[in-house]
């Protein structure tokens, strides 16, 4: 492979490509509860109440940042399955996201976290039902959606600046060519975006001299800067040491604001990042749960969906910390390229 082909490999921003076989249009409105495990799976007490499942999201007093923004949801899953390796991994997902709204997709490792933003990005079908983004079908309006896929990290040697890797973001597939529009705005832009990850301090230097969580910040930076209506990312605390885990975690519920983007963050522990969430989906036992943190993470939902005894204590200024949940093990041997694409940007 040309030195060329290999480096742009490397750093590509995590823009999706739209899918010719994406999910049809969403249905109209149901009045279905928003999300919840199959009626086998999880006793009526422990299926928390959740806001009804309509296209417009209501208002709620529910986020850390104030009340929950009404408007047209960004991402809507109506009844929706998905099917890997001609298994169901999970079926009659119902959510809703709202217009700036932080939300983290947890659970057991292999239960299909993953699978489930890489059918919001439309790299995976539906088997059932339907998913829309920004009231189009995954994969269709991927110029707003910005992407930082699972363990990108980059050679100790690459000498490519931070600054340059966020540019991609910016030029995306006309990368070494340039965006069309004014060179001013996209400077101002990059620095934008740098700054507001705090990464202003190294953005010059070579990103394989950068630390993890130096990188992790440049990379969400680069799935910023085109102003996305919707951010996914799949385990961006993954390998962060937990001060770091911390600072990204509430990095990410200050961008969430100040942006206006929808984040949808997959995660396996919930602790760093609980204080900043305005909702959380839990996926086990081939379904999911869905609600604010302080309806759906409590010690009974937790203990059975782990299926191992899970606490969840409140500390005295009124956080809520969970205990004894399961470690993610610090290889995952369950990654797969996505169906449909090649193993370019599966799991890196
Ligand atoms: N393309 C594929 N073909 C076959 N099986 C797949 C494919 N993609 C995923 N799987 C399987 O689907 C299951 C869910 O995978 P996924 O990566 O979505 O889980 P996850 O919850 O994100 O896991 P982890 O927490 O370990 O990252 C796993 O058992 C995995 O092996």
């Amino acid at each position: 492979m040309h030195p060329l082909t290999r480096l742009r490999e490397a750093v590509r921003p995590g823009v999706p490509a739209p899918r010719a076989d994406a999910a049809a249009p969403a249905r109209p409105t149901p009045t279905e509860p928003a999300a919840t495990l199959p009626e086998h799976a999880v006793p009526e007490h422990a299926v928390p109440e959740c806001a009804p499942a309509e296209r417009a999201v209501p208002e709620a007093v529910d986020r850390p940042g104030g009340a929950r923004p009404a408007g047209p949801a960004v991402v809507s899953l109506r009844d929706a399955a998905v099917r890997v390796g001609g298994r169901t991994l999970w079926s009659h997902v119902e959510l809703d996201i709202a217009p700036g709204e932080f939300v983290a997709v947890l659970g057991p490792n292999g239960v299909g976290k993953s699978t489930l933003v890489k059918a919001i990005l439309g790299l995976v079908p539906t088997a059932a039902g339907s998913i829309s983004v920004l009231g189009r079908p995954p994969g269709h309006l991927a110029q707003q959606v910005g992407y930082l896929p699972q363990r990108r990290s980059f050679d100790a040697g690459l000498r490519i600046r931070g600054v340059d890797i966020v540019r991609m973001g910016w030029d995306g597939d006309r990368w070494g060519l340039g965006r069309p529009g004014s060179a001013r705005a996209a400077r101002e832009r990059i620095a934008r975006v740098v700054e507001m990850v705090g990464a202003s301090a190294y953005a010059h230097r070579p990103i394989g001299q950068c630390s993890g969580g130096e990188q992790q910040r440049l990379l969400i930076a680069q799935a910023l800067v085109r102003r996305p209506r919707l951010l996914v990312l799949d385990e961006p605390l993954d390998s962060l040491d937990l001060p770091n885990q911390a600072a990204v975690a509430a990095l990410i519920g200050r961008i969430c604001r100040e942006e206006e983007v929808s984040v949808v963050m997959v995660a396996h522990d919930a602790n760093p990042i609980l204080a900043h969430l305005d909702r959380v989906v839990y996926l086990a036992e081939g379904g999911a749960v869905a609600g604010t943190p302080a309806e759906v993470i409590t010690s009974a939902t937790l203990t059975r969906l782990y299926r191992t005894p899970i606490e969840v204590l409140r500390t005295s200024d009124g956080r809520l910390v969970v205990v004894g949940q399961p470690e993610a093990p610090a290889v995952h041997t369950d990654r797969h390229p996505p169906a449909g694409e090649g193993a370019a940007r599966a799991d890196r």
